[in-house]
């Protein structure tokens, strides 16, 4: 039986200083209600420890969105994952198509992130995901396969305890153009599928895969009804109190 969880992660990008940030918490931990869900919170670096200090005594988890590769050095602007984990972070989005786009983010250098957050014992949100044009050609699948072999298939089964997976199609994200549940569900079912024939059934019903690209209030039910789809990573819609709640709310 699988005792994979619920999420919903909420990735603000950049956006909200510590004002807004602050606020969002407060008006957030007052109208929260119970929920199956685990509430992952990923807030820029500038605001991770007072979202840390200010939802200590509540059930959200607070996420990094990046982190270097390396254990230290000089690499300027970078954060480590020991500095990570000194201000009480225990999980890092890694392979978000806007890294792998703007920053450069390789498939080797992803899977050095990995290894690093594992051995400083950082869990993962691990992103994967196809562009419009992989799909135009029907090479998404292909895509997603070699993204998830590249950046994760050096674990061992114990390690994928620690590995949640959002499967992100890039033309989904921020343009309101959702993928259907049953295209959703098709990629989660391959994603998974993919991991047991690599590893195992059991390795496999227990790694949570999220759907992430345009989740809003009004779609989110839809997608939660589908078999392999085990919550969200959500940006635009996770910035506003109520309709980040409204999505808590659907699962
Ligand atoms: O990490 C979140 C994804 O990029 C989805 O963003 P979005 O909900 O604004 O489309």
């Amino acid at each position: 039986m699988s005792q994979r969880k619920k999420i919903i992660a909420a990735n603000w990008k950049m956006y909200k200083d510590l004002a807004e940030s602050n606020d969002f918490f407060t008006f957030f931990i007052e109208n929260l209600q119970d929920t199956k869900a685990e509430i992952l919170i990923a807030p820029s670096f500038t605001n991770l420890w007072h979202a840390f200090d200010a939802t200590r005594e509540y059930p959200i988890e607070i996420v990094a969105q990046n982190m270097h590769e390396s254990e230290e050095g000089a690499f300027t602007g970078e954060v480590s994952a020991k500095m990570l984990k000194s201000i009480g972070i225990e999980r890092v989005i890694l392979g978000h198509s806007e890294r792998r786009e703007y920053f450069a983010e390789t498939d080797r250098i992803l899977s050095e992130k990995v290894r690093t957050a594992l051995a400083n014992e950082i869990k993962i949100i691990f992103c994967i995901g196809e562009k419009l044009e992989d799909r135009k050609d029907g090479d998404h699948f292909k895509l997603v396969e070699s993204q998830l072999r590249n950046g994760l298939f050096h674990l061992n089964a114990k390690q994928w305890e620690s590995v949640v997976i959002a499967y992100e199609p890039v033309w989904a994200i921020g343009t309101g153009e959702t993928a259907s549940p049953e295209q959703a569900q098709e990629m989660h079912q391959f994603i998974r599928k993919t991991i047991a024939d690599k590893y195992s059934n059991e390795v496999s019903d227990n790694v949570s895969i999220l759907y992430g690209g345009s989740v809003k209030p009004a779609n989110a039910k839809d997608l939660f009804a589908q078999p392999d789809i085990d919550g969200a990573l959500v940006g635009g819609a996770s910035l506003e109190v109520e309709s980040f709640i409204d999505i808590i709310s659907a699962l």
